[in-house]
């Protein structure tokens, strides 16, 4: 699996935390930052990064703001891409069984790195359970398709 990391400047330090993870974990990943000292506009990343798991070239991303709200919003708007904000460990999990999320979001300003840490693991470790589920994933495709 190839993840790709992202954040605006609200997001540094909990991005880093999930490179560590990522690197702890033996998981191939590019940080596309920010490397930013000042003040940067979440879009600018979001968009980049969920494009390379939109074309096939990332299978993962984990994006991260203040909230998380901005680059879920933003990396939502690629067509492909399901990008899940969860700050809890039962929708980081459920994100991917029921929701088939390519994308995590999490905020820096809401949660502590511990937590990033577990949801990002939950994230990564979960799997799509299809069945039912892939029909209603369908419908959201199929209306990007439209
Ligand atoms: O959470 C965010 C978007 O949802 C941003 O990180 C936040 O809005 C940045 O705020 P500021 O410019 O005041 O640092």
């Amino acid at each position: 699996m190839k993840v790709i990391l992202a954040s605006d400047h609200g997001g540094v330090n909990i991005r880093k935390e999930i490179a560590s993870l990522l690197e702890e974990m033996n998981i191939e990943f590019e940080d596309m930052g920010c490397n930013c000292e000042g003040s940067v506009d979440y879009p600018d990343y979001a968009i980049p990064a969920a494009e390379r798991v939109a074309n096939g070239e990332f299978e993962r991303g984990i994006v991260v703001c203040g909230t998380g709200i901005g680059i879920s919003i933003s990396a939502n708007k690629v067509k492909g891409v399901r990008c899940a904000l969860a700050h809890d460990v039962f929708s980081a999990k459920m994100c991917r069984q029921h929701n088939n999320a390519n994308m995590l979001a999490l905020g820096e300003r809401v949660i502590g790195s511990g937590l990033a840490r577990e949801l990002a693991k939950t994230f990564l470790e979960s799997e799509f359970e299809g069945g039912r589920h892939e029909n209603r994933v369908n419908k959201i495709t199929a209306y990007e398709d439209k």
